[in-house]
């Protein structure tokens, strides 16, 4: 089998070594596709590669009708549209450390720049301009640094503030005082950061919360001459009030390695002299390009060949560990929802998912998604998976509730999955058995042993004498081989059901013959 790899943006040869080497990878790189050219092109694509360049818009997903992994040659995913890729079962990773050290080197560089206006001098300079008063910086020793976002960045900045013999204080919504205290950093709330600093840095992702963070009323708290460095993302400081700041004198300098668009089409902010910049270069080092171009080369070929990644953006990642012990389930818990979809034969509208014994004491959530991927895939066809199953799930307005519980029926783990549908309640059980595989072990209130797999037939009947003979005439007629079978009944004479396993796919006239059998109140064909 081959998998077609399109690359479109610049990624470091050396980075890619892992995709060359595998097999069956066939790679193409493009990095000059047109935004129109691209969506052309994704379609005869297995996997995108990119940086940051390349905008991976909803109208390119859509047209990727193969694409099943993003790969994100760097930390900020906001150049991929996360929300449609996951809607299409399309897995984004990237590359969360590989430029952690070049970024906060850069944003060190930037500060220091900044607070000696080496960058000014030097053009001066260049231009046989020898003036040494117009470049008289501020020192860093003994000044405070505010730390907006104290993450992988933001941390690897702080303790080179701290090298510095700054002051640093930081504000994420994740540091405690324990965590501050062991830094040896100070911490508040944003405004209490903003209004001690000396100098600023900013180190958050750009969300909705972060979006001009740093905006007039910000910049209205800070001190008179702050310095403040954007290495992060553009649009967390506002540009048009970091204009007016330094205008009024309020800044005294600004660093900026990011901007609010990308390529810089208003070099309005870099006529002032009080702003250095540089364009996006926080990663770009020979070290950081090649490091996660390999960690999203690796995770590609990681998927393709065993279905699993370490940095999925859009899917919690599984210590190994724990995905050791659950990964045996997954089957499982597809086949479960599978079989429950075909019994019902209507949708569900709630699904409560059990899980006892040691499944009981694990993080279950990867299960529920094998569940919910078995469950919707009937209805919603191949496109379900595990990336998309709970956004589907909603979207169908199903409610899912996850139990733990300690019913184990004398099982090492069961899985128990009850669906509400209009036509009622209905469950089904089952447990891996030790060297044996997967088993069904209870079908609503009925016990059972059913290996999960191939053409099954449920029959739910009246307890009389010669049903089960008709049923079994009746399917040989149809030439349809009966491999087991498994009776069960409330009480003599009562409700009772019919498990069998069959050796091919039986015929819609075959059930209609068996469902108009005296005493049959239905059948239901299960294809696993
Ligand atoms: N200039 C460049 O070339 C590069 C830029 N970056 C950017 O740097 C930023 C930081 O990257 P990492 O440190 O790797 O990410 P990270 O995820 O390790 O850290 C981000 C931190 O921001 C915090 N945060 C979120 N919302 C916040 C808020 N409202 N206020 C304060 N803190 C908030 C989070 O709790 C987290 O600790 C990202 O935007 C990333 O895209 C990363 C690498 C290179
Ligand atoms: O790909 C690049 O050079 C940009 C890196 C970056 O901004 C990131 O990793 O978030």
């Amino acid at each position: 089998m081959t998998f077609h790899i399109l690359i479109s943006d610049p990624l470091s040869e050396e980075g890619i070594y892992p995709l060359r080497q595998a097999e069956g990878m066939n790679i193409v790189i493009e990095t000059d596709l047109t935004p129109e050219q691209l969506a052309i092109r994704i379609g005869d694509f297995d996997a995108l590669l990119v940086r940051s360049q390349t905008q991976v818009t909803r109208a390119i997903i859509e047209k990727g009708h193969n694409l099943k992994i993003i790969g994100r040659a760097g930390v900020g995913v906001d150049n991929i549209d996360l929300e449609a890729a996951t809607e299409h079962g399309i897995i984004v990773v990237n590359a969360p450390d590989g430029n952690t050290n070049s970024a906060a080197e850069h944003t060190m560089a930037m500060l220091m720049s900044m607070a000696r206006k080496i960058p000014q001098a030097f053009h001066a300079l260049r231009n046989k301009n020898w003036d040494r008063k117009s470049f008289v910086g501020v020192e860093l020793k003994n000044k405070t640094l505010g730390v907006i976002g104290l993450g992988r960045i933001g941390a690897e900045v702080a303790a080179r503030a701290k090298g510095q013999r700054m002051n640093v204080m930081a504000y994420d919504p994740f540091l405690t005082a324990e965590k501050a205290e062991k830094l040896g950093i100070g911490f508040g709330t944003v405004e209490e950061v903003l209004k001690v600093a000396d100098f600023i840095t900013v180190h958050t992702p750009l969300l909705k919360e972060t979006r001009h963070l740093i905006n007039a009323d910000a910049f209205a708290i800070m001190k008179d001459g702050v310095q403040i460095v954007n290495c992060a993302r553009g649009g967390i400081i506002d540009e048009n009030a970091l204009y007016d700041a330094i205008q009024s004198k309020k800044v005294a300098g600004a660093a900026l390695d990011v901007f609010e668009q990308e390529p810089l089409v208003d070099f309005r902010l870099l006529d002032l002299p009080e702003v250095v910049a540089t364009p996006h270069l926080g990663a770009s080092t020979i070290e950081a390009q090649e490091s996660v171009a390999v960690d999203v080369s690796a995770d590609v070929v990681s998927y393709f060949t065993t279905g699993t990644v370490r940095n999925s953006v859009n899917l919690p990642s599984v210590p190994k560990e724990l995905m050791l012990k659950i990964e045996p389930y997954f089957d499982l818990a597809e086949r479960l929802g599978a079989f429950l979809t075909d019994l019902a034969e209507s949708a569900a509208e709630e699904v409560n998912i059990y899980y006892s014994g040691e499944l009981a004491g694990m993080e279950v959530g990867p299960l529920t998604r094998n569940m919910l991927k078995g469950l919707l895939k009937r209805h919603l066809g191949e496109r379900i998976n595990v990336v998309n199953a709970w956004y589907w799930a909603n979207q169908k307005g199903i409610v899912v509730n996850e139990h733990k519980s300690s019913v184990t029926r004398g099982f090492t783990s069961l899985i128990t999955v009850e669906i509400k549908t209009a036509n009622g309640v209905r469950t089904a059980a089952g447990t891996l058995l030790n060297g044996q595989g997967a088993r069904i072990v209870k079908v609503d209130e009925y016990l059972v042993d059913v290996v999960p797999h191939g053409h099954l037939l449920f029959i739910r009947h009246n307890d009389r004498p010669g049903v089960i003979g008709r049923v079994g005439t009746l399917l040989g007629k149809e030439d349809v081989n009966i491999a087991t079978m498994q009776v069960g009944r409330s009480n003599i004479g009562g409700e009772a059901i019919m498990m069998l396993s069959i050796d091919k796919y039986a015929k819609p006239g075959s059930l209609e013959q068996l469902k108009d059998l005296a005493e049959i109140q239905y059948v239901r064909a299960i294809d696993l």
